[in-house]
């Protein structure tokens, strides 16, 4: 491999005899190795160099090397360090893994299990430099927020599906839990259709209150009911050359659903109050958490309905049954907080991922995302530990999971001893009320009234604190 593409590690040792050791060792391995005796000629090198994990001794000559860590992270907080320790005190290492230190080593070094945290090393560096550079692209073409990420069968299987279903103007019926990512699926399906510079309007029927629903699908026109004072077109027309995304179909009233259906098989809609009828052309998708044939049982779905939105069903599998997405999504979703929170958190511990995956996720990706965002705003340092998980979520690991998760937890437990709720010092206020309403509202399990209460607000004033802070009280019932 030519030199340049040989993942480079810098030692950082005073000692040369380990230093020299490294550097053979670490060459033979395939490694490029970069040596600094002392600080001034590391900070030479990483000021041109980016590596894909620095080895730091941490008495390295006068300086203690769990500070210089930390204004290494403070500096570069992507920078991946692992300690080197003679001096191996549990103490030490656990300093060091507080500070955002990747991993320690006593010395002398074990050569196989160095090697072991160098390719750990090179696949989170690869991993992040990935994300970044797909989320700089996609910011750049102002989808950055909307991408599907996933790299489970279960969602190549569904990717797949869109590829094909996308350039159709086929009606597609998209099934899932809630929070999975219907909605994101029928964004990337209008974005690959033959249509995507024309509209997505998305109409999510419960969130209607019903004796709007029909003005609000079909629009209206002047004077055809009480507070009528203008002509209003609706979704449907708004979708015009573009796509009409039905959000919780079975949540749309079944005497309306006859007229959905004329509109589907016909594609021409009359506004309420209107004799005229006027043609649209829009590609139609529907979505629903709930089963459909259930909905038809229960009468609250036409069975014709069904079958016309039916025509191509996808199928998004639940987070539980694409555990290999957990810790991609996860770790795009802390970067996206981090830098709208504009925290300095840079990603997991393996323990915190592994926990994770392993949890069920009833809330599907929203549950994921809203959690992580909590967790990187009460961050106190820049890698998220085992004690940042609540523990409702941490509770029932696997045993390998509760096995490997000792040294961390003694690194955390200042952390955990607070609770995982506790507030960094330099939380702003926002971010302090910010929290304390989400923290109500887990303990009012996503009830409004009873979340003001505890916290001794008009529930007008949390409503407007819930917009504010983009807030989704359903995201919090269990
Ligand atoms: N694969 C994914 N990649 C990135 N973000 C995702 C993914 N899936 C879901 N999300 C995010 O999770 C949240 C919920 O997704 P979305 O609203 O699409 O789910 P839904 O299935 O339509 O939910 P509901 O049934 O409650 O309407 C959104 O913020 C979305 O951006």
């Amino acid at each position: 491999m030519p030199d340049g593409n040989r993942p480079l590690v810098i030692v950082a040792d005073d000692d040369v005899n380990i230093s020299r050791l490294l550097e053979v060792k670490l060459t033979s391995m395939g490694f490029r190795v970069l040596s600094a005796e002392n600080k001034s000629i590391l900070l030479d090198l990483l000021a041109t160099e980016s590596p894909a994990l620095l080895l730091l001794d941490v008495v390295y000559g006068e300086h203690d090397g769990v500070e210089l860590l930390g204004s290494l992270l403070r500096q570069n907080p992507a920078l991946q360090v692992a300690m080197l320790t003679a001096h191996g005190t549990i103490d030490t290492a656990v300093a060091a893994i507080k500070q955002g230190a990747f991993e320690y080593l006593t010395k002398p070094p074990d050569f196989h299990r160095l090697e072991v945290i160098i390719h750990h090393a090179i696949e989170k560096h690869e991993m992040r430099r990935r994300i970044k550079d797909l989320e700089a692209e996609l910011v750049e073409r102002g989808g950055g927020q909307r991408t599907l990420w996933g790299e489970s069968e279960g969602m190549k299987r569904v990717a797949e599906l869109i590829d094909t279903v996308s350039p159709t103007d086929a009606t597609v019926l998209i099934l899932g839990e809630s929070g999975t990512g219907k909605e994101l699926v029928a964004r990337a399906i209008h974005e690959r259709s033959r249509r995507p510079k024309g509209p997505f309007v998305p109409v999510n029927m419960a969130a209607m209150p019903r004796e709007l629903m029909e003005s609000t699908i079909f629009g209206h026109e002047k004077g055809a009911f009480t507070g009528a004072d203008q002509v209003q077109r609706g979704c449907a027309e708004v979708a015009h050359k573009g796509t009409l995304f039905l959000d919780e179909i079975g949540e749309l009233d079944i005497e309306l659903q006859a007229k959905l259906l004329r509109f589907l098989q016909e594609r021409t809609i009359q506004r309420v109050g209107s004799s005229k009828i006027i043609s649209v052309d829009v590609r139609i998708l529907a979505a629903t958490n709930r089963e459909p044939e259930q909905l038809v049982r229960e009468g609250r779905l036409r069975e014709d309905l069904y079958y016309r939105l039916n025509v191509i069903p996808v199928h998004v599998p639940p987070l539980r049954d694409r555990r290999a997405d957990i810790p991609l999504l996860a770790t795009v979703f802390l970067s996206r907080a981090a830098s709208r929170n504009k925290r300095p958190v840079t990603g997991f511990t393996d323990e915190a991922l592994e926990v994770l995956t392993e949890y069920d996720w009833p809330g599907n990706v929203r549950q994921l995302e809203h959690l992580i965002e909590r967790i990187v705003i009460l961050s106190p340092g820049p890698t998220i530990g085992v004690g940042a998980i609540p523990p409702e979520i941490a509770a029932s690991p696997s045993p390998s999971v509760a096995n490997s998760r000792s040294l961390e937890q003694a690194s955390t437990s200042n952390h955990a001893s607070g609770g995982p709720w506790t507030l960094p010092s330099r939380a702003s206020m926002d971010e302090i009320e910010k929290q304390a309403i989400i923290n109500a509202l887990i303990h009012s399990n996503g009830n409004v009234s009873e979340a003001a209460r505890t916290l001794g607000l008009g529930q007008a004033t949390v409503y407007r604190k819930l917009k504010r802070y983009a807030i989704t009280a359903r995201d919090y019932v269990n």
